[in-house]
């Protein structure tokens, strides 16, 4: 699913009106139907609506929504703002209608604003701006904001929380953008819903679906995606009868250290349960027994060291690698880390500690390997490109870093964005946060080792690998509660997780 910007959105309006012969206001009228449809499955006649709505079409939404809620029967009143005098056509038309339905309960702002006392048992409807918003709200509209978030009302958006951008909010004013419990957004979700520190702004969010041209939606580019299960099911590759463990690859684990044994387990056994033919683990002597033990269907190669990643391996054999979970940061495993990525020649996932000690050696960051996969969390990716104040710099820096060094990063946290040297981002949909928990994102290496090793290509090894982990994350939620669940519960969900992708419907 394509995400656009805020401008493309209008645009995608424009060409639905222009080239599917539907008038701007049925849309709109379409646009109100289904809001208003969302809002009686959630609320009953009980409940006082108080619609404020502004000049542009996202007040017209809104007064169309308010005259549906009316008829109804419900206790519907109408604040509506014209500040400037400059009112939308469609704005205008349903503001005729509203009032020719005999609804008379409409307040007209133009300068003093009177508030409406807002209880507990109310909704509000927010239809000040939508897609329209070009600056962030100061003066009058900001304290609107402030008035409706003071309340203890539920409140619900239309299309997005007005005063909150699409895109970027990094010169937004906080304390003006509306908190919603509700957002009912138009045909996409915008993308500033993806990042966490808005999710105070968007609460809930439900998409409807107007039927905004498919041939627009077909041509239009954007570097923004969400991940869809037809489109991970659709990267699977069956396998043929005659598969032997020759064809589903060789990987190599670099993982574990002293009191980190685990990492380096939890990583195999995701990679075991990821279809992969065979996999050795390269791992300090103190780590031998415990990997032999637990993961028996792995061979296990000593590191000379005891306790630490000191040497590096011969990588011949292998038709990928993952370096990284519990390696540790001691100084010769940064070294010997940057030594073994000299001999990377196939596809590569560096995790973890192996990014730790890369931050720590900057300049030596362009020794990683074209093409090689990144999976840092929110601070791994810190440390490697510098603090950022929010989610929309982050991943304007993981970009940038992705393009320098032509490699994918995974950028793990709730909708995980797999971002591609060209520059694409793909937000993954499945996950929960019972899986931010020690071990988890060692299940994904061990899941893109595996599916490198079996000669996926590294973008549909992310996009597959990612919704995967986030599935049986979700099935493991099931199983055992989102307090409870842990990583290796993950892993234990991985089966059915694989199974139910690959199942015909
Ligand atoms: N048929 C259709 O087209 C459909 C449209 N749909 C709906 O339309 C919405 C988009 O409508 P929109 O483009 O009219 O923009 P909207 O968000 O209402 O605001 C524009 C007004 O706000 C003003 N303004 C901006 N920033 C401001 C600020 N900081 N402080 C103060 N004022 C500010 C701006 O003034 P300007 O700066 O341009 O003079 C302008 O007057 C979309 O979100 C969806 O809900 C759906 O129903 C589907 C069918
Ligand atoms: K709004």
């Amino acid at each position: 699913m394509k995400i656009l910007s805020c401008k493309q959105q209008r645009e995608a309006d424009a060409y639905t009106i222009s080239h599917e012969s539907i008038l701007s206001i049925n849309l709109m009228e379409k646009a109100a139907s289904l809001i208003t449809d969302a809002i009686c499955r959630r609320w009953d006649k009980a409940r006082r609506m108080i619609v404020f709505a502004g000049a542009g079409n996202n007040g017209g939404d809104a007064l169309a929504v308010a005259r549906m809620l009316f008829l109804k029967h419900y206790p519907v009143e109408v604040v509506f703002f014209n500040v400037t005098g400059k009112i939308s056509e469609e704005c205008l038309t349903n503001i005729r209608r509203l009032k020719e339905c005999g609804f008379a309960n409409f307040t007209e702002v133009s300068s003093q604003f009177d508030p409406p006392k807002l209880t507990r048992n109310d909704i509000v409807i927010d239809g000040l701006f939508g897609a329209g918003l070009n600056k962030p709200l100061s003066g009058g509209f900001a304290a609107v904001v402030q008035y409706i978030n003071a309340s203890q009302s539920t409140v619900v958006s239309i299309d997005t929380p007005s005063g909150l951008m699409g895109e970027d909010n990094t010169y937004n004013v906080r304390q003006n953008i509306i908190q919603a419990d509700l957002t009912l957004t138009i045909q996409l979700p915008k993308l500033s819903f993806l990042f966490a520190e808005n999710e105070e702004y968007v609460g809930e969010w439900e998409v409807l679906d107007i039927g905004t041209s498919q041939e627009f939606m077909k041509n239009v580019t954007t570097p923004y995606y969400i991940t869809e299960e037809a489109k991970v099911r659709s990267l699977i590759r069956p396998y043929k009868k005659f598969a032997h463990k020759g064809m589903r690859g060789h990987g190599l684990l670099i993982a574990g250290s002293y009191g980190m044994g685990g990492a380096a387990v939890m990583a195999a056994q995701a990679c075991m349960r990821s279809g992969i033919g065979r996999l050795t683990v390269h791992t300090p002597i103190c780590n031998h027994n415990l990997v032999q033990t637990l993961v028996p269907q792995a061979t296990v190669e000593d590191d000379l060291h005891e306790r630490f990643f000191a040497e590096p391996t011969d990588l011949d054999n292998y038709q990928a690698i993952a370096i990284g979970p519990g390696l540790g940061q001691e100084e010769i495993t940064a070294k010997t880390t940057i030594e073994q990525l000299d001999s990377c020649y196939v596809p590569t996932v560096l995790d973890a500690d192996a990014l730790n000690n890369l931050s720590v050696y900057r300049n030596f960051l362009n020794r990683v390997p074209k093409q090689a996969i990144l999976t840092p969390h929110v601070k791994e990716l810190e440390r490697l490109v510098g603090r950022c104040s929010n989610s929309y710099e982050r991943l304007s820096k993981a970009k940038e870093l992705s393009s320098y060094l032509q490699c994918y990063i995974v950028l793990k946290g709730a909708w995980t964005t797999i971002i591609t040297p060209e520059g694409n981002c793909y937000f993954n949909p499945t996950g929960n946060p019972g899986m931010a928990t020690g071990g988890s994102g060692d299940v994904l290496t061990g899941i893109l080792l595996a599916l490198l090793a079996q000669g996926y290509p590294q973008e549909a090894a992310c996009r597959l690998g990612v919704y995967v982990h986030g599935l049986a994350g979700d099935i493991a939620r099931e199983r055992q509660g989102v307090i409870s669940m842990n990583a290796a519960d993950i892993i234990e969900a991985l089966p059915e997780a694989w199974k139910k992708l690959t199942e015909t419907k």
